[in-house]
């Protein structure tokens, strides 16, 4: 079977990491979480003192960090320089500070082409999760998924996976979440957007299983070049 590339993106919450797993695990793809990417550029900003307030700073450091990224489904990895960091990367410190890190042309830059060189190593195809996958990264990507979803079902989801006293608190949760979609969607340098070609799924009122479904269907019937 000819390879495939599918893009899906969309703002935080709407079910892109779960979907785009279960997607490339059901059709054999590779799988690349692009967020988790910027996360531990992040990271690495951040344990090595450099002033993420200020854009020139993160410029003259961004192709200093060495991330890998591990593109199996069923167990996705990411390493900066060697060290895993799959846990480190999902702390609230780097959460609130991954937009500044992301905006910076510099960064986006030494990202883009890492995961370009990802998406062209994966043999049987691969999908590609993140903000600016199908209007920047993979223009020519097979098929194009936005997915959205309302700010209280996304405040409610991730609200869900913290633990203890930030799990009580969802207004914090919904505002943070809603401050980043705004400073992902306004930034200069290939924002978050859908793109004109992308098939948009709501899935506010649907089950995971559901998307998981709508989305398959719609790889098939490209397949199928319908
Ligand atoms: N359609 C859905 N209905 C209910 N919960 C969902 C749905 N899709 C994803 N989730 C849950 O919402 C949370 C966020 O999903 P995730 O895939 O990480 O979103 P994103 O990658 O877009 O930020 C996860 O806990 C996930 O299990
Ligand atoms: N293709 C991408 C993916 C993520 N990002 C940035 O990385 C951040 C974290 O992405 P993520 O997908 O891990 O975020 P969640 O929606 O999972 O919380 C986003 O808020 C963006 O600032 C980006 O700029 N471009």
């Amino acid at each position: 079977m000819e390879s495939v590339i599918v893009a899906i993106d969309g703002p935080s919450g709407t079910g892109k990491s779960s979907t785009s797993k279960a997607v490339a695990a059901k059709l054999g793809l590779s799988y690349l979480d692009t967020g988790a990417q910027y996360r531990a550029i992040t990271w690495w900003m951040l344990r090595n003192g450099v002033d993420v307030a200020d854009p020139a700073a993160i410029a003259a450091a961004a192709g200093k960090p060495g991330i890998v990224s591990g593109t199996d489904p069923a167990a996705p990895t990411i390493t900066v320089d060697g060290t895993d960091v799959a846990a480190p990367i999902r702390t609230q410190e780097v959460t609130s500070k991954v937009s500044a890190v992301s905006a910076v042309p510099e960064v986006r830059h030494v990202i883009t082409e890492l995961q370009r060189s990802i998406a062209r190593a994966a043999r049987e195809g691969i999908v590609v999760e993140g903000r600016d996958i199908g209007t920047t990264v993979l223009p020519d990507a097979d098929l194009k998924v936005f997915l959205t979803a309302s700010p209280e079902a996304r405040a409610a989801r991730r609200s869900g996976e913290l633990k203890g006293k930030e799990a009580s608190d969802l207004a914090a949760t919904r505002q943070a979440l809603v401050a980043r979609d705004a400073a992902d969607s306004g930034r200069k340098t290939s924002p978050l957007a859908k793109a004109g070609d992308a098939v948009e799924v709501d899935t506010t009122d649907l089950s995971l299983q559901q998307v998981v479904e709508c989305v398959v269907t719609l790889v098939e019937e490209k397949r199928a070049g319908r």
